[in-house]
């Protein structure tokens, strides 16, 4: 069973789209990246996912229920970019409200993972640090005992060791439950050894949606001399290319295997970053399991 799955899905603000013809699945069990730049649609895309919207186009369904269906409530957790904890309440005080919020609270998880973590129950949220705060909203999230997890930028405005520190410990949560979760980042680099599952969006449309393994093997970085560009581009699905006066570099979308090419050229594997920029750049192209990206 799909986790998510969209259909068609808009949703727009007065005359303006946010997010457009959106059609994606997240099969179950899944840690899936969900990566584009400012205002492409993420924060729309998971507050319809988890039913804080309602679509004005198309159809999201979460755990095989539409989302935000009164049954399914319980099984999603989902943590907003400003991690919502309330300044005056201590950590221990915060606890007590997600008991009696949540039907499938677990104390003992909650209580583990701060003591693991050195964060003390009787400090006020307000007085922790920006990391603290991150995984004491975390922790309240996964006390839910959540089956999609749903995280907005769970990293923003922490540094490099407490970004680790915060997707060490969704991965060993992950790791413990086998929950699908779904996170949005702007820094691809964080997600690279966690996700499974990508989905790029960019300007309100869906653009690449897919295994993480199988994208990266169906991509190659082409390197070679610029006058034999064109007829190389003419064979192979091209999603980014630079060219200089003597050299072109060509990613392109290879499907599988790895392209017959003349000995004056060298080809590579991609990065997922590699990967990721180049459809960014070239916001026409996309890799989707069904039909390619409709035109505004
Ligand atoms: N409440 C709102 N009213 C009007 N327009 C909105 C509203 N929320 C979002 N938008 C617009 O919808 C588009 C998508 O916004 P959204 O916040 O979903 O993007 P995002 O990918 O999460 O961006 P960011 O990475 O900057 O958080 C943007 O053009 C934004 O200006």
């Amino acid at each position: 069973m799909n986790a998510l799955a969209t259909t068609g899905l808009g949703k727009r603000y007065r005359r303006n789209w946010a997010l457009k013809d959106c059609s994606l699945s997240v099969p179950e069990g899944r840690v899936v990246a969900l990566v584009g730049p400012n205002g492409a649609g993420k924060t729309t895309l998971l507050h319809l996912a988890v039913g804080l919207l309602a679509p004005d186009h198309g159809d999201v369904t979460v755990l095989g229920a539409p989302a935000g269906a009164t049954g399914t409530m319980p099984r999603v957790a989902f943590l907003a970019q400003d991690k919502p904890l309330y300044d005056s309440f201590t950590v221990a005080e915060m606890l007590r409200f997600g008991a009696r919020m949540n039907p499938r609270w677990d104390q003992d998880l909650a209580t583990r993972r701060l003591a693991a973590l050195d964060i003390p129950l009787d400090r006020k949220a307000g007085k922790l640090s920006g990391g603290q705060q991150a995984q004491v909203a975390l922790t309240i999230a996964l006390a839910k005992r959540p089956e999609l997890l749903v995280l907005d930028e769970p990293l923003a405005n922490l540094d490099p060791l407490a970004r680790h520190e915060v997707m060490r410990g969704l991965m060993s949560a992950v790791a413990e439950s086998g929950m699908t979760v779904m996170l949005s980042s702007h820094v691809v680099s964080d997600l690279v050894d966690t996700c499974d599952w990508l989905v790029v969006l960019n300007g309100g449309r869906v653009q690449v949606c897919g295994d993480i393994e199988e994208l990266l093997a169906g991509h190659r970085l082409l390197t070679g001399p610029a006058e034999q560009a064109d007829g190389v581009a003419a064979r192979l699905s091209v999603v980014d290319q630079n060219r200089t006066d003597r050299q072109a570099t060509l990613l392109v979308r290879t499907g599988s295997g790895r392209p017959a090419l003349d000995p004056r050229w060298t080809d590579r594997g991609v990065s997922l970053e590699e990967m990721v920029l180049a459809y960014l750049r070239r916001p026409d192209n996309a890799a989707l399991p069904r039909p390619a990206l409709a035109k505004a």
